[in-house]
């Protein structure tokens, strides 16, 4: 059995992947954190008594196999770090880290010789979107990104527009085309790795993604949507198994797939 402490247990990824837990006969939720919380019953929650809650890292003390994280960007590296550092394996769907968070993160796991995965991403339609834009990137030097969220969603650009980026910028290796720095009105997105990010956050969107290439007289779209949040359970499920069987902490689920 695959004992799991979910944190951010009650959001709306919490939620999902709770229930995905539940519904797996290999698994089990032995814990919830979430340190905005008073109530510590679960049955507050809708869960079993034997699953107990958290408000405190350091009052976790409990033996778990795996730590999954869809929490908030400014809670998720110091989460992850206590998972490593107690040796539970972790599975980090929260964006908002840097890259150099997920080096030290990456280094901290590996020197352990910890398995776990931070993937921007669980959904199967946005990991291959990445994927077939890491094999565009070698035939289009210009790309942009325009990302669509929920007006509830915290950071921006997304945690999966900026891992496209830098997919693409890898694919591409030295053959880049440079951007001069943004116009005054700032209505040309971010740059991250040489690919404009432009971020919209509006009601009636979950998360979509559009990668556009140009090239001459030609331009390429690869596109995904995301309409139920279910979709990244898949994603989740899988890496909870994959990691259970690694050594390493893997960036990325398109590695995986
Ligand atoms: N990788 C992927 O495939 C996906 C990633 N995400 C990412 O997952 C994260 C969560 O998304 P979502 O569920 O929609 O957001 P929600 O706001 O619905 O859920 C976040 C939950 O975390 C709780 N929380 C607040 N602070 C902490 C903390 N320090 N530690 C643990 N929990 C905390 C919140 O509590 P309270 O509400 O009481 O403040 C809330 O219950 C986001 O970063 C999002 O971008 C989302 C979808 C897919
Ligand atoms: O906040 C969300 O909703 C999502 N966040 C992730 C991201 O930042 O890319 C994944 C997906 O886009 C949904």
């Amino acid at each position: 059995m695959i004992k799991i402490i979910v944190s951010g247990f009650n959001g709306s990824m919490g939620q999902k992947v709770v229930k995905m837990i539940n519904d797996s006969a290999d698994m089990q939720l032995v814990g919830g954190f979430n340190p905005v919380i008073n109530d510590l019953d679960p049955k507050s929650y809708g869960l079993p008594d034997d699953v107990k809650i958290f408000s405190k890292l350091e009052d976790i003390n409990l033996k778990a196999d795996i730590w999954i994280d869809f929490s908030i960007p400014s809670a998720v590296f110091d989460n992850t770090k206590f998972a490593i550092e107690k040796g539970i394996r972790p599975v980090i769907g929260t964006s908002g880290m840097s890259e150099e968070q997920t080096t030290i993160l990456k280094k901290m796991a590996d020197d352990k010789n910890l398995g776990g995965i931070i993937a921007s991403n669980f959904g199967l339609s946005a990991v291959l979107m990445m994927k077939f834009a890491q094999t565009a990137a070698k035939y289009f030097k210009e790309s942009e990104i325009i990302e669509k969220h929920h007006e509830d969603k915290i950071d921006a650009p997304s945690g999966t527009a900026l891992n496209t980026a830098r997919l693409i910028y890898e694919a591409r290796g030295n053959d880049q085309i440079q951007h001069s720095s943004d116009d005054p009105m700032n209505t040309r997105g971010g740059d991250y790795h040489g690919t404009k990010i432009h971020a919209l956050r509006l009601p009636g969107f979950v998360a979509d993604e559009e990668v556009i290439f140009g090239g001459i007289g030609e331009t390429l779209t690869i596109s995904q949507s995301t309409t139920d949040r279910q979709s990244f359970m898949t994603g989740v499920k899988l890496a909870v198994h994959e990691v259970m069987g690694k050594n390493q902490l893997i960036v990325g689920l398109e590695k995986l797939i």
